[in-house]
């Protein structure tokens, strides 16, 4: 489903790559949780999957997308089937859970519909259906700023999940919320996973979620992948590696 080969990045004026990649395949149905410490490449990584970072040299496929080839318009028509959710749950604030929801159909939609927030009975139907199965139905018409972090983060799920996407990135989406909340989240990701048949990549602090929900963890340091197997095999060695400084 995605693969990578000879992926580097290297930011402007560093002298080194932020990311290093011989060689990675993902699979339908894999959960990947991506560790590392912090500064070792997950975001980069996970910017790459989503087309948000263009490598700087190397390939990218999605499916048979060459997505590190495409134009800025082909990116965006095959990041429909990429959702994302973020650390910050880039919502906006002021408007309700539905309206956040819904911003989710933007990439299917034309620019005009997206201008005037127009919304056809059907999306509307199937926002109501995600937001029920993220637990939020009570709270449709609440405006975001007024939610929980917990709370807030299942809006920036339900809003990937409306454009039914075949991939799920995380970008250490539960690195702001306690271990309660973070669990439940994962618990919710997972569900989502196992229904729907997704890929999903998670960058991920708390290494004890990665054993949990994992299916494949991938440890990063310095931008090379230093581990890639089952939550099983990480050991303590495996541990100690990947975070000694
Ligand atoms: N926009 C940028 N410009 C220059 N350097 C960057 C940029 N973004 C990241 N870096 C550098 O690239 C390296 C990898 O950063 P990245 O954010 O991918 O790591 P990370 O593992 O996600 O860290 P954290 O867990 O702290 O979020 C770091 O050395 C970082 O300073």
């Amino acid at each position: 489903m995605i693969e990578l080969h000879d992926v580097s990045v290297r930011y402007p004026g560093a002298n080194t790559d932020a990311l290093s990649i011989k060689s990675l395949s993902f699979k339908q149905g894999d959960f990947i949780c991506v560790l590392g410490k912090s500064g070792a490449g997950k975001s980069t990584f996970i910017r790459c999957l989503n087309g948000l970072q263009r490598p700087s040299s190397g390939e990218i496929y999605l499916a048979d997308n060459q997505i590190t080839a495409i134009s800025t318009g082909e990116l965006r028509k095959a990041r429909r089937e990429m959702g994302m959710i973020f650390q910050h749950f880039n919502l906006i604030p002021r408007l309700t859970v539905m309206q956040n929801v819904l911003t989710g159909t933007f990439g299917y939609r034309s620019s005009f519909k997206n201008l005037i927030g127009w919304f056809s009975r059907d999306e509307i139907e199937q926002a109501k259906q995600i937001i029920s199965d993220v637990g939020l139905s009570e709270m449709a018409n609440r405006k975001v700023e007024n939610l929980s972090g917990g709370q807030k983060q299942r809006v920036g799920i339900a809003r990937a999940m409306l454009q039914q996407p075949k991939v799920m990135l995380g970008d250490e989406p539960v690195s702001s919320l306690d271990p309660g909340t973070s669990s439940h989240i994962f618990k919710l990701l997972k569900e989502l996973h196992l229904r729907l048949g997704l890929l999903t990549v998670i960058n991920v602090h708390d290494v004890e979620l990665a054993r949990r929900f994992a299916t494949r963890i991938i440890a990063l340091k310095d931008g090379k992948v230093i581990f890639d197997s089952i939550p099983e095999h990480f050991s303590t060695e495996a541990y100690r590696k990947t975070y000694e400084s």
